[in-house]
């Protein structure tokens, strides 16, 4: 089956995610499981073999989108290795019932982890977040929850000013915000009771990737003795980091921070638009997840226990496919 015929739920979630109208690591990984759920109800493939190289064609096809949120890969692997069987019925149920559960997982660890960062903020408390993490805010939502009054400082970050979403979200909760500029960050950090971001994911000697601006966020915040929490399910273990691989920073379009008239205007230069940083364990308090908190140096030991020493690319072509 050279050319597998590709559900247009596929393309069209995968460029939504390109194009980061589906962004956030969770919101990523929900809507490919999602996608690979179509894919399986309205394949028409009539072998077994045609459906499995059909719902890998589309695994590879969502995977190619974005690099950095582990998320993703971890959700067409939680799908893709429950594909078994004999019978394209039977592998179909199987995609059907994976999707499902893995969207289902990540609702209940998600209100889990929050309850969890809950527990670290006080009534009063003051935080501050950078983008915009579903993760981190089901954290400040519980509290919120449990009667607490919590204010919030939210980062704009640039370029694509995920804060306002943040905004949005945290005075639907009732929470009082003040929105400032990114580099603004340090002067409000002495007012601060916590730092609170999410994360694209975390490698196993417990470096927390997530948005830009993120690791200098953190260094700033150690310098003042504001704490930082790191809001992340287990789906943002990045298994293949506890093989000594990086996690690859994504790099978009020079058009997010610059229009084409003003850079024009300005002449020859270079203009890099990284997505993601890297920052180091030490400046993490705490890794928040549905399992509990970790000191970022300990996350190795559950991501061993989730995950084993290696992982597989179940999205990968058979041999049999690569010979046709
Ligand atoms: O960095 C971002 C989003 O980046 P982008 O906007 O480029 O996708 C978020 O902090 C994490 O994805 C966690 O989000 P969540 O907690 O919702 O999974």
């Amino acid at each position: 089956m050279s050319n597998p015929q590709l559900h247009p739920d596929i393309e069209e979630t995968a460029a939504k995610i390109a194009s980061m109208e589906i962004r956030g690591a969770a919101t990523i990984a929900a809507a490919a499981a999602t996608a690979l759920r179509t894919q399986a109800i309205e394949c028409t493939a009539a072998t077994p073999q045609d459906f499995e190289s059909t719902l890998r064609a589309a695994a590879r096809r969502l995977h190619t989108t974005r690099p950095t949120a582990v998320s993703l890969p971890n959700a067409l692997r939680y799908v893709l290795r429950r594909m078994a069987g004999e019978t394209v019925g039977t592998l179909r149920a199987g995609v059907i019932n994976a999707a499902d559960e893995f969207v289902d997982r990540l609702d209940r660890a998600q209100a889990d982890l929050g309850a969890v960062g809950a527990n670290r903020l006080r009534d009063g408390d003051t935080v501050m977040t950078h983008c915009h993490s579903t993760d981190a805010l089901a954290c400040i939502e519980t509290a919120v929850d449990q009667g607490k009054s919590i204010s919030a400082i939210v980062k704009e970050t640039r370029p694509r000013n995920q804060g306002h979403i943040t905004a949005r979200e945290l005075r639907e909760m009732g929470v009082d915000v003040t929105l400032i500029v990114d580099s603004a960050a340090r002067r409000y950090l002495n007012a601060v009771d916590h730092v609170i971001v999410g994360a694209d994911s975390i490698a196993a000697d417990g470096s927390v990737i997530n948005k830009i601006g993120t690791s200098g966020l953190a260094v700033n915040a150690r310098d003042r003795g504001t704490p930082v929490m790191a809001a992340a399910q287990t789906i943002k273990l990045h298994p293949d980091t506890l093989t000594g691989h990086t996690v690859e920073i994504e790099m978009r379009d020079e058009r997010e921070v610059i229009d084409s008239e003003t850079r024009d205007s300005i002449g020859d230069i270079t203009v890099d638009n990284p997505a993601f940083d890297v920052t180091p364990p030490r400046y993490v308090d705490a890794i928040i997840t549905e399992r509990g908190q970790f000191p970022p140096e300990s996350i190795v030991t559950l991501m061993r226990e989730l995950f084993g020493e290696s992982v597989d690319e179940p999205w990968e072509e058979s041999k049999r496919e690569k010979d046709v």
